[in-house]
């Protein structure tokens, strides 16, 4: 975490009152993180910062266009083309030798050979559509076995651990599964393949971008169970990105709220919840799936957020803010340590005085059945 510290009162110590880091050395730490966008004209990922810990779940969350999958992509290694990260540091802890991806390595430096080796086996990944990461024309259990394979199982023992880490995600009849094509299985029981997949090297740390998005609620409730109990059981580290506040809330300990690129409110979930300190998060609660279906107000937030390169020089948000006061619109606002909560952070001139609403309850509209694993 990384909120800049207020102003020292005349004639004390300037000591800065960011939140403590946690003692545990983190699975994974992104530090001061920029993304360039447009070969490194534009840049669409301010500043962000934030530590997850071993079997803690962290949700990056904000509108399309907020910078989720940039901040994902760069910690997966994964950039697409004319996007780079200009300046920070991302690190997974854990293991302290020189293997890429080890405590003292930059992730950020390291090739694209080095990436692969790091991919798959320290951080998973599972994404939106589950069905394009998979080849039609070969089972599902010979894509699981291959890379198995590669690291040295044989034939036999290769299926024994794809059967078993399909019956860890929670799919009935895992042998039937291993045996069968994409197409013969439906978009949540791939998700749980890949899932699946994603886990199959042992990593630290699971990268989850959208991955329930295109699922309907019960089976995108499953899927977040799943994930739920892997963290637990596994002690994974997990990185959730959705554009759904609710989402979030039902798995992540602490969460990240983007907007225009920047983190604008970041702490523990149920806290920020329950008490926002940012109109955004404010918005962004309005229109999830949170509480009582008859509590959403809105479909969508009214307005756009700016294009990246686009921002003024004030808050990001004032423009769409119902709050925002001229003094919101003239300078940068700075992420400040929310008074009186341990962990909390928000980048909003007036968050100590506006009476935002948070969702207390957690009525769970996406009816959350139980996970059979
Ligand atoms: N390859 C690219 N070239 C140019 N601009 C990009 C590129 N990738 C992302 N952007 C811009 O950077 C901003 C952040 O994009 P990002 O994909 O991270 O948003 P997001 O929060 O993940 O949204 P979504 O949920 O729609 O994926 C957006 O304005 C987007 O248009």
């Amino acid at each position: 975490m990384s909120p800049t510290p207020p102003e020292p009162e005349p004639g004390r110590s300037a000591r800065p009152a960011r939140p403590a880091r946690p003692a545990r050395a983190a699975a994974l730490r992104v530090e001061g993180l920029h993304v360039t966008v447009g070969h490194g004209r534009t840049e669409a990922v301010r500043d962000v910062s934030f530590d997850i810990l071993p079997g803690e779940a962290v949700g990056l969350v904000g509108e399309s266009g907020s910078g989720k999958t940039l901040t994902c992509r760069s910690v997966l290694g994964l950039p697409s083309p004319g996007v780079a990260v200009s300046a920070g540091r991302i690190a997974l802890g854990g293991t302290a030798n020189d293997s890429p991806g080890s405590a003292d390595t930059d992730l950020v430096a390291l090739t694209d050979r080095q990436w692969q080796q790091v991919r798959g086996t320290r951080i998973g990944a599972v994404f939106q559509d589950p069905g394009s990461y998979l080849n039609p024309a070969l089972t599902v259990g010979r894509q699981l076995g291959e890379p198995l394979r590669r690291r040295g199982l044989t034939r036999a023992q290769a299926r024994r651990r794809a059967v078993e880490l399909f019956e860890a995600v929670g799919l009935h009849d895992p042998e039937r599964v291993h045996d069968s094509y994409p197409h013969e299985l439906s978009g949540g029981m791939l998700q749980r393949v890949l899932i699946a997949v994603a886990i199959s090297g042992d990593p630290q740390l699971l990268v989850a971008d959208e991955a329930t998005t295109a699922l309907d609620t019960v089976v995108q409730a499953e899927v977040l169970d799943l994930l739920g109990v892997l963290r637990d059981r596994h002690g994974l580290a997990l990185l959730l990105v959705s554009h759904d506040l609710a989402v979030v809330a039902e798995v992540c300990d602490r969460v990240l709220v983007l907007y225009a690129g920047e983190v604008v409110e970041e702490g523990p979930t149920a806290e920020v919840v329950a008490a926002p300190a940012h109109p955004y998060t404010e918005a962004l609660l309005r229109v999830a799936a949170l509480g009582r279906r008859d509590r959403r107000e809105l479909a969508v937030i009214p307005g756009r957020p700016p294009e990246p390169g686009t921002a003024g020089s004030g808050c990001r948000f004032a423009p769409r803010c119902e709050y925002a006061t001229t003094a919101c619109t003239e300078q940068a606002v700075p992420l400040t340590p929310v008074p009186r909560t341990g962990r909390r952070a928000a980048r909003c001139l007036r968050s100590a005085e506006l009476p935002l609403t948070g969702v207390r309850e957690r009525t769970d509209v996406t009816q959350r059945t139980e996970v059979p694993v």
